[in-house]
């Protein structure tokens, strides 16, 4: 039996933090979240090998959203609107949750699937680069969530630290980026990545009007509460 204490080694220099295992039995205990939409969604990341959030972490923000009473949540790098169906059904019929990514096809798959689960109509979906839509959209937010190309990873905190509301609350995937945040001299996907994240990191726990976690579920999802005082 593997030994849960320790992360299990895939590479040298790639760690996954929480033992597939025991992922496996979380994912059991989310089965009353099953709908066809997300299974389609699911597959479609599988057969692509696209990076989605995934059904633990989708649940989780899910859960914090609903925590905070969320209605404006903000997601810069929305693929083709997986993390948003969690979004969407967390800030109800009267919230929003304003899409964004650089490539254009996926909006329509993002407006096909969320128009199937009933959602779109909570979804203002802008395709464009996030950092652009969100210097044109006015207000605070109850949530920003960064999801994009990791080497952007601190222009994104930076960017949307002051328009959180207090209480509100910033949430990030993959900060623990399979481990490479951990070990020396990591081999990368794309040349700085690992860096930018362990900046991100960094200015996100030294931040005094945050309070930070980071949930190691899958690839490491940071949450940092604005004060309220
Ligand atoms: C990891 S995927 C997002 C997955 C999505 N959050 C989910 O879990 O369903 C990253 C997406 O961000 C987009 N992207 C990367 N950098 C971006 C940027 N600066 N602005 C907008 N979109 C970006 C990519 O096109 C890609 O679809």
């Amino acid at each position: 039996m593997a030994d849960i204490k320790s992360p299990t080694v895939l590479n040298p220099g790639i760690l996954i933090p929480v033992n597939p295992a025991i992922e496996n039995y979380m994912h059991g205990l989310l089965r009353h979240t099953d709908h066809p939409v997300l299974t389609e969604m699911e597959a479609l990341a599988q057969k692509n090998n696209f990076p989605i959030i995934g059904r633990l972490v989708g649940a989780f923000i899910e859960s914090l959203a609903k925590m905070i009473n969320a209605e404006q949540v903000f997601e810069f790098g929305s693929g083709y609107g997986y993390s948003a169906y969690w979004f969407a059904r967390a800030v109800g019929s009267k919230g929003r949750v304003i899409c964004t990514d650089a490539d254009f096809l996926n909006q329509e798959k993002a407006e096909q699937y969320l128009s199937a689960a009933g959602l779109w109509d909570r979804v203002d979906f802008r395709a464009g680069m996030a950092q652009d839509v969100f210097a044109q959209t006015k207000g605070v937010f109850d949530i920003c969530y960064n999801d994009v190309d990791k080497g952007d990873y601190p222009e994104i905190w930076k960017l949307a630290k002051d328009r959180i509301r207090p209480g509100g609350l910033y949430i990030a995937d993959n900060v623990l980026w399979r481990g490479r945040v951990a070990v020396e001299n990591p081999s990368d996907i794309f040349p700085g990545w690992t860096e930018a994240i362990m900046e991100h990191n960094e200015l996100i726990f030294n931040d005094p009007e945050f309070d930070t976690f980071i949930n190691p579920t899958r690839d490491g999802v940071i949450v940092a509460r604005k004060k309220t005082a």
